[in-house]
C-alpha cells in the first residue's frame, strides 16, 4: 500500500482508541498525545482538535515495532528527504550555502504531528487550530480531502483546497528570520466542520536546540538567536500571555 494511505490507515486506527488508552499511551513518550488548548481562557482561543506530537527518535527507537510505527517510519522518511531537498533548493535561491540544513537538522528536533479534527457543534466559534504560523524551517503536510485549511494571502483568509496528489509545504517562522524576510512564514488556521471529522499529518523540518539563525545579508532584520532560544520565548509567551509572538521578539534593534 502507498506511504500516505498506510499512514492515514493507521493514523484513524490510534485516534479511535478510547481517551484513555491515548492520553496514557506507552506508544510514544510522555506528553505526545494532546487535546485542545490548556491555556484558552474562552471558546475563540479553544482548538478543537486531539494530535500526537512525536519526536522522529521516538518513531526509530521505538522497540515494539508495530504497524503505526513502520507507517510512520516511512512517512516520517520520505518527508525528511523531500524537506531537505526544498529546503536547499529555497537556501540555494536566496544565495545561502544549502549544506546548513544537513549539518543542523537531527533528528530528535523533528518531530511528526498527526492531527485529528472531531465534528464540532459550533464550527462558527471554534477553531479546529488556532491560528498561528509554525515554528521550524518547513513544514510538509498531507491533509485528507474534508478541508479546512486556511491561509493568509494579501491580508485575506483562503481556503487550501484539499489535493489528494498533492503535499502542502509551508515555511516556518525559521526560514523567515534565515532568509532575511525572503521567504515569509505563512499564517495558517483550520476551520471545525459540524459533521465530517478530519485528519492530517505534518512533518516539521527544525534545527538541533543548540544551532544559532543567523539572519542574512547586509541589514539582516532580525537578531541571531539558537532554536532553544526560540522556543523558550514561544513557551513563555503562551503561558503568559496565551498566544504566541513568534518572530517579531527577534527583531534586529540596531538600525
Ligand atoms: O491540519 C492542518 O491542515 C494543519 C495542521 C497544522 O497547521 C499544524 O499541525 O501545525
Ligand atoms: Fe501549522
Amino acid at each position: 500500500m502507498d506511504v500516505l494511505e498506510k499512514m492515514r490507515q493507521e493514523q484513524i486506527r490510534v485516534f479511535r482508541e478510547p481517551f484513555d488508552k491515548k492520553s496514557t499511551s506507552d506508544t510514544f513518550s510522555t506528553g505526545s498525545y494532546r487535546w485542545g488548548t490548556p491555556s484558552a481562557t474562552c471558546l475563540r482561543q479553544l482548538s478543537w482538535s486531539e494530535a500526537f506530537h512525536v519526536p522522529m527518535t521516538d518513531i526509530s527507537d521505538n522497540k515494539d515495532f508495530t504497524s503505526l510505527s513502520s507507517a510512520m517510519e516511512r512517512f516520517a522518511s520520505e518527508s525528511e528527504a523531500l524537506a531537505h531537498t526544498l529546503a536547499e533548493i529555497l537556501a540555494e535561491k536566496s544565495g545561502r550555502k544549502s549544506n546548513f540544513f544537513r549539518e543542523n537538522c537531527v533528528k530528535n528536533t523533528c518531530y511528526l504531528r498527526m492531527n485529528h479534527y472531531p465534528p464540532c457543534p459550533k464550527p462558527s466559534e471554534v477553531y479546529g487550530l488556532m491560528p498561528h504560523t509554525d515554528s521550524d524551517f518547513l513544514t510538509i503536510l498531507y491533509q485528507d480531502q474534508v478541508g479546512g485549511l486556511q491561509l493568509i494571502k494579501n491580508n485575506r483568509w483562503i481556503a487550501v483546497k484539499p489535493n489528494p496528489r498533492a503535499l502542502i509545504v509551508n515555511i516556518g517562522d525559521l526560514f523567515q528570520a534565515w532568509s532575511n524576510g525572503m521567504y515569509k512564514s505563512v499564517e495558517h488556521r483550520v476551520m471545525t466542520n459540524p459533521t465530517v471529522e478530519r485528519f492530517s499529518t505534518a512533518y516539521f523540518l527544525c534545527p538541533s536546540y543548540d544551532a544559532v539563525i543567523e539572519c542574512s545579508g547586509d541589514y539582516p532584520a532580525y537578531r541571531n538567536f539558537s532554536f532553544r532560544e526560540f522556543r523558550q520565548q514561544v513557551q513563555e509567551d503562551v503561558k503568559k500571555l496565551g498566544y504566541k509572538v513568534g518572530l517579531p521578539r527577534f527583531i534586529n534593534h540596531v538600525y
